[in-house]
């Protein structure tokens, strides 16, 4: 297992690069199952779950075809097999996201049941019962949902219980192909399922409301090829923008865009930082000064997101006073608190909140990464820490953090690689 060597080296300085959006990656990704001709797909990362997604759609027959600027021709046409084996599912949660449009386009789908994560248990209760109610015949049997309609699925008004990002993603993807009207109501509001949406309108879906709570889908008999460019990734940039606040520096984040950021750039004004933005980039200056602590509580689009929480974990660690984080999405969304303890940090947790008291340094240690988020926090404290921090378990970071090392080198930062077993 690879390991990053991280010394705390001064504030990071400089530009660099957003990736596109591994959140809207993934089911633009399972979207191309839908149409009936190839799709090509831009501006992917290159990301072990996007890795993970590309095998997934081979098992099912459809072979990708690498194209310029990392691009990938996808033709839904060539699937053979509506069937996504525990062996892929166990390494990526987001293979949920085929469940819809394989019984949309094909009326069968065999899926292993996704399991909990260190996140939380994670069910998939709405996604299969949202599917249910558009004419879906669903067991789950043998750890698989085994899900068939004959015909189209019918359009249906779904209300979800809760607001589930892949759940929305799952349902409005269905609801393309099937026949009549479908209401999505509850629905995520997350810049991810925009750009899900819009994709889907370039491959001849008849969509609207995306982006709000009600989302109406009127379906169609076919979706055809196009092209379509995923979006900057929000999160891997608001960890650039965070690593800046808290080592004091100033840094310039490229092909991003601020207006899908604004609940993390507002927190990010509170712990005292200027930020400037244009149409393509995003700037943050803490000239040099320590943060304020912050109080952070995450909540669905556009309040502030539970994928920035631990970051935010890490900038309170050293801010000057004491910060509450709640974590309202997920359950054990907290795994980083341990670690962050390790290197120093005053952290005291009650239920889903953390009372985290700023240090004015924190020290390098050996540290376990827990899952994407928690690695990503641990890297951002080891950046700011006095010493050296050995980062363990980094294949979860790799799964959506672009060149992790490359970039944050590019910034000043010393942190390397070291390959494992
Ligand atoms: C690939 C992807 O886009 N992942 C994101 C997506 O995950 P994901 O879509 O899995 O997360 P959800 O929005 O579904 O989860 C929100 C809450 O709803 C609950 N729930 C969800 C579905 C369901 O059928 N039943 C149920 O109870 C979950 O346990 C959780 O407590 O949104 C999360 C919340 O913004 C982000 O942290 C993840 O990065
Ligand atoms: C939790 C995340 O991803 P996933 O839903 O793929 O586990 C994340 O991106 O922070």
């Amino acid at each position: 297992m690879d390991k990053l060597i991280i010394t705390g080296n001064g504030p990071l300085n400089g530009e660099v690069w957003a990736s596109g959006a591994k959140n809207s990656a993934l089911p633009i990704l399972a979207a191309t199952l839908l149409a009936d001709e190839p799709v090509i797909i831009g501006n992917l990362p290159h990301l072990q779950d996007i890795t993970t997604t590309l095998e997934l759609l081979a098992h099912m027959g459809v072979e990708p075809v690498m194209g310029e600027k990392m691009s990938i021709q996808l033709d839904g046409s060539q699937v053979r097999e509506c069937h996504a084996p525990y062996e892929l599912v166990k390494k990526m949660r987001a293979s949920i996201l085929v469940l819809g449009p394989l019984l949309a386009h094909f009326g069968q789908a065999d899926v292993s049941l996704p399991g909990g994560c260190a996140i939380g248990t994670r069910p998939v209760d709405l996604h299969i019962r949202g599917l249910e109610a558009m004419g879906a015949d669903i067991t789950v049997e043998g750890g698989y949902i085994r899900a068939r309609v004959d015909g189209r699925l019918k359009g249906a008004t779904v209300i979800f219980d809760t607001v589930t990002v892949t759940g929305t993603e799952n349902l409005l993807m269905a609801a393309a192909l099937a026949e009549g009207t479908t209401v999505l109501e509850n629905a995520a509001r997350e810049p991810e399922v925009v750009d899900l949406a819009a994709c889907l309108i370039a491959m001849g879906a008849k969509i609207r409301g995306q982006g709000s709570d009600t989302i109406t889908v009127e379906g169609v008999e076919r979706l055809h090829g196009c092209h379509y460019d995923v979006m900057p990734d929000r999160i891997e940039t608001g960890t650039f923008l965070v690593a800046a606040a808290a080592s004091g520096g100033c840094v310039r984040v490229r092909n991003t865009r601020a207006d899908i950021l604004d609940a993390v750039l507002a927190k990010l004004e509170e712990a005292g930082a200027m930020v400037r933005h244009a149409d393509d980039w995003i700037e943050l200056d803490m000239q040099g000064r320590r943060p304020r602590a912050v109080n952070v509580r995450t909540a669905p689009y556009p309040a502030f997101p539970t994928d920035m929480q631990a970051q935010f974990m890490a900038l309170n660690c050293i801010a000057d006073g004491t910060g509450r984080v709640v974590e309202t999405i997920f359950e054990n969304r907290f795994m980083h608190v341990q670690e962050l303890k390790r290197m120093g940090a005053e952290i005291a947790i009650e239920g889903n909140t953390a009372i985290v008291t700023g240090v004015r340094r924190l020290s390098g240690a050996p540290v376990m990464a827990t899952d994407l988020r928690a690695s990503a926090s641990l890297v951002v404290a080891a950046m700011i820490a006095e010493g050296e921090t050995l980062v363990d378990r980094i294949y979860h970071i790799d799964r959506g953090y672009e060149c992790i090392e490359e970039k944050l080198q590019s910034l000043g930062a010393k942190i390397r690689r070291v390959p494992g077993h």
